[in-house]
């Protein structure tokens, strides 16, 4: 079984030695690392953020393990060099539509929500964000407006097929938990967003046991800080999902802590080609400095074993073990701790 690393940029390297660690630790049989490039760091050596061989790695991979891409020194490249770029691409290219990330609060955690306790407590969710579309992959650019004011512009859209194929996802997501969808959108504006809703509410005819609700993204913002315990799933777009899931993760207690899975429909021996990310950038504020909470990343990297590599004993493993973490009180600064980046990776070995 293979999987294909690539750590990329800040922060990214640092958490992600620490989940290759804890896939090494638990000594499964068949497994084959491989790191490859990416972002910056790429760019840097390569001259461009996801090198050939760097895709044909992760496309020939079981299961990526993604660290982070950014870096300050490329921000003002060209768009299509950037770093971001790569992780925007492997989403594409790999068709990796569905981003799955679960927000839930670990037990003994509560009292570290930027919200109170008892309302951080209820929360246990998963936002179904789509990845291939929206406003992040349409026509963008700048002009000169007719006032000869300089103008930028990205267009929005869905088709009904990309929404469709997502909403079945939010859909089967919401069967697997407490049958409760609830769709974000931005209906009483946009129109992407009333095709969005009109295909989300076509598609729920096929899951009549699935309860389905409606809610605007400025609501749901609202909504996430008020009583984050009312959702199960919420199925949304890939710029709404985006911005939720970072406020999501504070809900829980840090960015930190957030883990992804991007999938796709392609089936491999073992499960379903992936992708698996933390939600958080390569966080240059803190970058070098043994900082980071590789959490995020070892959790990811468990729902690496559990997704594609149909490992979920293992995955299980890792999960408790970093609960197990947590609950002891092993807590980086972004908890308000002082365990560092290895530190906390060690804690998780310890407890396997
Ligand atoms: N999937 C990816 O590779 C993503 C890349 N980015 C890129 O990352 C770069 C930085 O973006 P930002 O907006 O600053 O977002 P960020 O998520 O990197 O950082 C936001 C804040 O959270 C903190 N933080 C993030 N991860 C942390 C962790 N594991 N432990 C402790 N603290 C953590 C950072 O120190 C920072 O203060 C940019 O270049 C951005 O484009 C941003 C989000 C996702
Ligand atoms: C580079 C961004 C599109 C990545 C991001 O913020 C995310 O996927 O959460
Ligand atoms: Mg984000």
């Amino acid at each position: 079984m293979k999987i294909a690393v690539l750590p990329g940029d800040g922060i990214g390297p640092e958490v992600t030695r620490e989940a290759v660690r804890v896939i090494e630790a638990l000594g499964l049989p068949d497994i084959e690392m491989k790191e490859a490039p990416v972002g910056g760091a790429a760019y840097k050596a390569y001259g461009h953020p996801l090198p050939a061989e760097t895709l044909e790695i992760a496309r020939l991979s079981d299961g990526i393990l993604f660290g982070a891409v950014g870096d300050p020194d490329c921000d003002s490249l060209e768009r299509h060099l950037r770093p971001e770029q790569a992780i925007l691409g492997l989403r594409k290219e790999l068709t990796l539509f569905a981003n799955l990330r679960p927000a839930k609060v670990f037990a003994g955690l509560e009292g570290h929500s930027a919200l109170r306790p008892e309302v951080a407590g209820a929360i246990d969710m998963v936002i179904v964000r789509e990845l291939n579309g929206d406003v992040y992959f349409g026509e963008k650019g700048f002009r000169t407006a007719a006032n000869g004011d300089r103008e930028g512009y990205d267009v929005m859209s869905y088709n009904e097929s990309e929404v469709r194929r997502i909403a079945h996802v939010g859909f089967r997501t919401a069967m697997g938990r407490n049958k409760r969808l609830c769709s974000v959108d931005k209906a009483n504006v946009l129109e992407t967003s009333q095709l969005w809703r009109d295909v989300v509410i076509e598609v729920a005819k096929e899951y009549p046991e699935v309860t389905l609700e409606h809610m605007y993204v400025d609501n749901a913002a609202m909504q996430l800080v008020r009583a984050p315990g009312k959702f199960d799933v919420v199925l949304t777009g890939n710029l709404f999902g985006d911005i939720l899931s970072d406020q999501a993760s504070m809900c829980v207690g840090s960015i930190g802590l957030l883990a992804s899975a991007s999938l796709g429909e392609r089936q491999t021996a073992h499960g379903t080609f992936g992708l698996y990310e933390p939600i958080h950038g390569s966080a240059p504020d803190i970058a070098g400095q043994g900082l980071a909470n590789p959490l995020a990343t070892i959790l990811s990297a468990a729902m690496l074993l559990r997704h594609s590599l149909g490992l979920a004993t293992a995955a299980d493993r890792v999960e408790a073990a970093v609960a197990k973490t947590l609950a002891d009180g092993v807590l980086g600064r972004d908890l308000g701790g002082t365990a560092g980046t290895t530190e906390i990776g060690d804690a998780v070995l310890a407890r396997l």
